[in-house]
C-alpha cells in the first residue's frame, strides 16, 4: 500500500526524486494540492486607497485591521488571484533552483511589508511594554472575575520584515550552511505564513523591525522578544519554533572554545509523548550533522545542566561526570546530555523535583522555552507543571516561545503576566518585548477542509452512520458522504474507545487485512503499545484509529484523509484541533465528519459557528455552505457554565462506554469495555467473515470477467473494495 507511505513523518532524508516519484502515485485527496503550503493569498492592489473596512460578522479582533477594498479576505487559495507576494515567492524559488550564488535580500520598506503581511492575513502585534497586565490579572484572581489585559486597541501592531524564501534563512537570517541543506533535502522551499512572520523576528529581531515603528524598539535592540503565535493546525509552527533554537545552539557553539560540549539551552514542552517524540524526530532531521543533540525525555532520565536546589551550586563538569559515573551504575536512569530537551510537562518537573517541597532544580542555562500548544499547557491541567519549568528556568536571557492554532485571551494574559512577574522576580528592570503574531481567522479552522454534521436520532444510529462511512457502498442516508482511508475517530471516553473498537474490529475483511487495519490509540496503553500503533499507522499498516482527544493536539499524519468526531469534542478548540489532523500543510481534500445526537444539541452551536467562520474564509458561496442560516439559528446557545461543564467533564450521555444513560454511568470513570451489540464478539466475527467471503467471492468474479479485457494487478495491489467510494 504504497499511497499511504505519505503517513510517515520518518527520520530519515528523502531523496528528491524518490519523494517526487511517491507523491505522483499518490492519489488521495488530502495529499492532493500540496505545491505550495501556504494559505493565503490575497490579492494587494498597488494603488494605495486605503479605506477602514469592518465586517461586522467577525468579531475577531483581525476586524479591527484597517483593510484595503479590494482585498478579498474571504478568497481561497485557489481563486484568489496570484498576488505579488505568490509571484515573488515562486520567483524567489526558480531563482534559488537556477542560482546558487546567494546575496541578502533586500529590506523592504515598511509599505511593502503591511501589503505582504495583509495578502498572507498576517498581523503582528507588540504587547504592552508595562507590567499593567499582571497587575490586572492578579486583580482579577482577587476578585474572581476574568480581566482582559489591555484593550485590543492599545496593541501596537508592526510591520516585520517577512520571510519569502527559504534561501533567505541562509543568506539573510544567518543559519548554518549544514541546517540549510537539510531544509532544502526536507523539499522546504516556501515558507508557511507563520514561518514567513515568525522566523525573522526570533532570528534577527533587529532586522526583522528595523523598518518598523519605534514602538518595536527594545525588540529591536538586543533585548529579543517572546512571541505568541496563533496559527491554524498544520501550518508548520514546528520548524517555526525549531529553526531559531538550533540556530542559537550553533551560534553559540560558533563563538565559545569547546564546541562539542552539550549545554541544554533550550526545552521544548508539548502535552503528549506522541506528540514531544515527533518533535524530536522534526528536530533531529534539521539538526542532522550540525553536531546539535536533540534528546526526548523519558521517566528516569535525570537532566545534566540542573542545578541541585539544596547546594545551590552550579554543577561544574567535574560534578557532571561523578553524577554521571554514578548514574551509570544504575540501569534505570540515564543522563540527558542535550542541546535541546523535547518533554511533557510532568516528566520534566518530576525529573527536576527536589527534596525541598514546593522546590525545583533550575535550569540556569536554558535560554530558549518553547510551549507547544500553549493553551493546553497553561490550561488548568498542565499549568502547574508548566509554570514550575517555566519558574526553573533561571536564565535572565531566556526567551519563551507560546504556540497554537487557538489561544484565548486568558492564556495570553497569563503567559505576558508571568513574562513580567519572572522578570520582577529576577530583578531585570528592561527585558524582552512580548509580540504577538496571528495568522488568519484567529481559532477557525482551516478553510480547506470539507465539514459534515450528521445527525442520528439514538446512540446505536451514530455507530450505523460511522459504518456507513466505511463502507459507503451500502445504502446511505446521506449518500455523498464517503471517507477513504487513512482516518481518525475521536470518541470522548477511553471506555468508549476501547468499546467502539471492540465493535468495529471484525469490520474490515480477512482479505483486506481484517482486524488488524483497525486500532484504538488511549493513555492506558503502555508506551511501547502508543508507539507501535503510531508506527503502524504512519506506515499505512492501519486504516482506521479510534482514539481520544490524546492524538488531537500537534499530532502530523501526512496523508490522513479524514476525521470522524464519533463523539461531539468538548470544546470549539478542542473541535479545531481535532479537525485539523487533517488538510495539512495546504493540502486539499480533508474531511471532517461530526455525527451528533440529541443529547449533543446543547452544546452544537460552537462547533457550527466554526464551521461557517471557516467556510466563510474559505469562499464558499452561502447556497452551498454546510451550515445552513436556519440551523445556526435554531441551535440553542451555550451558557458559560453549560461550556465549563462540557469542557471539564464532556457530554453527559457519554461520559462511560458507548451505551448511554445508566449503562454509561457505570462505566463512569471505569476502563472497562462496554458493547451495544446483542451478539457476542464470536457471532459478529463470524458473520463479518462470512459476510467478507461473499463480498471477496464476488469480487474474485468481477475480477475474473475483467481478466480478459485489462490487465490484473498482483493481488497484494490489490485494495479492498468496502472501503472505496
Ligand atoms: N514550508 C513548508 N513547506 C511544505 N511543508 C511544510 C512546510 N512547513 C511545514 N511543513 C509540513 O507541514 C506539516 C505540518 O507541520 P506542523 O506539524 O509543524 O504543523 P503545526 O502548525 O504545528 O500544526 P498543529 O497546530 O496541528 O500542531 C508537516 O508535515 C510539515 O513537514
Amino acid at each position: 500500500m504504497d499511497i499511504l507511505k505519505i503517513l510517515s513523518r520518518s527520520t530519515k532524508h528523502v531523496n528528491k526524486s524518490t519523494r517526487e516519484k511517491d507523491a505522483s502515485s499518490v492519489k488521495l485527496p488530502s495529499a492532493g494540492n500540496s505545491s505550495n503550503p501556504q494559505l493565503y493569498h490575497d490579492a494587494v492592489p498597488n494603488s494605495r486607497g486605503m479605506k477602514r473596512k469592518r465586517d461586522a460578522e467577525q468579531d475577531d479582533e483581525n476586524s479591527r485591521e484597517p483593510v484595503e477594498e479590494a482585498v478579498n479576505f474571504f478568497a481561497t487559495k485557489s481563486s484568489a488571484p496570484k498576488s505579488s507576494s505568490q509571484h515573488s515567492a515562486e520567483q524567489s524559488m526558480k531563482a534559488q533552483e537556477k542560482d546558487s550564488t546567494a546575496t541578502p535580500a533586500n529590506l523592504l520598506d515598511e509599505e511593502e511589508c503591511r501589503q505582504l503581511l495583509r495578502s498572507h492575513r498576517l498581523k503582528v502585534t507588540l504587547l504592552p511594554p508595562s507590567n499593567t497586565t499582571a497587575k490586572k490579572v492578579k486583580k482579577s484572581k482577587k476578585n474572581k472575575t476574568t480581566t482582559k489585559p489591555k484593550t485590543k486597541d492599545e496593541y501596537t501592531q508592526v510591520y516585520p520584515q517577512p520571510l519569502m524564501t527559504f534561501r533567505d534563512l541562509r543568506t539573510t537570517y544567518g543559519i548554518s550552511g549544514r541546517m540549510a541543506t537539510n531544509l532544502a533535502e526536507q523539499g522546504y522551499k516556501i515558507p508557511t505564513e507563520v514561518q514567513m512572520g515568525s522566523l525573522p523576528l526570533l532570528l534577527k529581531p533587529e532586522f526583522a523591525l528595523g523598518t518598523s515603528s519605534e514602538e518595536a524598539e527594545g525588540a529591536g535592540k538586543g533585548k529579543g522578544l517572546d512571541l505568541l503565535a496563533v496559527a491554524p493546525t498544520g501550518s508548520g509552527k514546528t520548524l517555526a519554533f525549531l529553526i531559531p533554537a538550533v540556530n542559537q545552539i550553533m551560534q553559540r557553539r560558533r563563538t565559545e572554545k569547546d564546541k562539542d560540549e552539550h549545554v541544554l539551552q533550550a526545552v521544548v514542552i508539548a502535552p503528549t509523548k506522541e506528540l514531544a517524540s515527533q518533535i524530536v524526530n522534526e528536530a533531529k532531521k534539521l539538526s542532522l550533522g550540525t553536531g546539535v543533540k536533540v534528546v526526548g525525555m523519558r521517566k528516569g532520565l535525570k537532566i545534566i545542566g540542573a542545578l541541585d536546589v539544596e547546594a545551590g551550586a552550579e554543577s561544574s563538569s567535574e560534578d557532571d561526570e561523578e553524577e554521571e559515573e554514578e548514574l551509570s551504575k544504575k540501569p534505570v536512569q540515564g543522563v540527558a546530555k542535550a542541546d535541546i530537551l523535547v518533554t511533557t510537562p510532568g516528566l520534566l518537573l518530576s525529573a527536576l523535583s527536589s527534596d525541598v517541597p514546593e522546590k525545583h532544580h533550575p535550569l540556569p542555562t536554558v535560554q530558549t522555552l518553547v510551549l507547544d500548544e500553549a493553551d493546553v499547557l497553561l490550561d488548568p491541567l498542565f499549568r502547574d507543571q508548566t509554570l514550575g519549568i517555566w519558574e526553573a528556568c533561571t536564565n535572565p536571557d531566556l526567551r519563551v516561545t507560546l504556540w497554537s492554532a487557538t489561544m484565548g485571551s486568558n492564556i495570553e494574559a497569563l503567559a505576558s503576566s508571568t513574562i513580567y512577574s519572572r522578570r520582577t522576580k529576577l530583578g531585570i528592570e528592561e527585558g524582552s518585548r512580548i509580540v504577538r503574531l496571528v495568522v488568519g481567522l484567529k481559532d477557525s479552522a482551516i478553510p480547506n477542509i470539507t465539514h459534515r454534521l450528521t445527525y442520528a436520532a439514538t446512540e446505536p444510529g451514530k455507530l450505523i452512520a460511522l459504518r456507513q462511512l466505511l463502507h459507503p457502498t451500502a445504502k446511505s442516508a446521506d449518500g455523498t458522504l464517503s471517507l477513504r482511508p487513512p482516518f481518525l475517530v475521536f470518541t470522548q471516553t477511553i471506555p468508549r474507545a476501547v468499546a467502539l473498537h471492540a465493535e468495529l474490529l471484525y469490520d474490515i475483511p480477512a482479505e483486506a487485512g481484517g482486524s488488524s487495519r483497525i486500532a484504538v490509540l488511549h493513555s492506558d496503553l503502555s508506551d511501547s503499545a502508543r508507539s507501535q500503533v503510531m508506527t503502524r499507522f504512519r506506515n499505512g499498516e492501519i486504516w482506521v484509529l479510534i482514539t481520544t482527544d490524546i492524538l488531537s493536539r500537534g499530532v502530523d499524519f501526512r496523508g490522513i484523509n479524514g476525521v470522524v468526531n464519533y463523539d461531539v469534542p468538548n470544546s470549539g478548540a478542542a473541535y479545531i484541533h481535532r479537525v485539523g489532523r487533517t488538510g495539512r500543510a495546504g493540502r486539499d481534500g480533508g474531511v471532517a465528519v461530526t455525527l451528533y445526537t440529541k443529547e449533543d444539541i446543547p452544546y452544537m452551536k460552537n462547533i457550527a459557528n466554526i464551521i461557517a467562520a471557516s467556510e466563510k474564509q474559505a469562499g464558499k458561496p452561502a447556497s452551498e455552505a454546510s451550515m445552513q442560516k436556519w440551523l445556526l439559528d435554531a441551535l440553542p446557545k451555550p451558557s458559560k457554565e453549560e461550556k465549563k461543564k462540557l469542557k471539564m467533564y464532556g457530554v453527559e450521555a457519554r461520559r462511560g462506554g458507548l451505551g448511554a444513560g445508566k449503562e454509561g454511568k457505570e462505566a463512569k470513570g471505569g476502563k472497562g469495555r462496554m458493547q451495544i451489540s446483542t451478539k457476542s464478539g464470536y457471532e459478529r466475527k463470524l458473520e463479518n467473515n462470512r459476510k467478507g467471503a461473499i463480498q471477496g467471492s464476488r469480487r474474485r468474479k468481477q475480477e475474473f470477467e475483467r481478466e480478459d479485457r485489462i490487465e490484473q494487478p498482483a493481488a497484494e495491489d490489490t485494495e479492498w473494495g468496502g472501503i472505496d467510494e
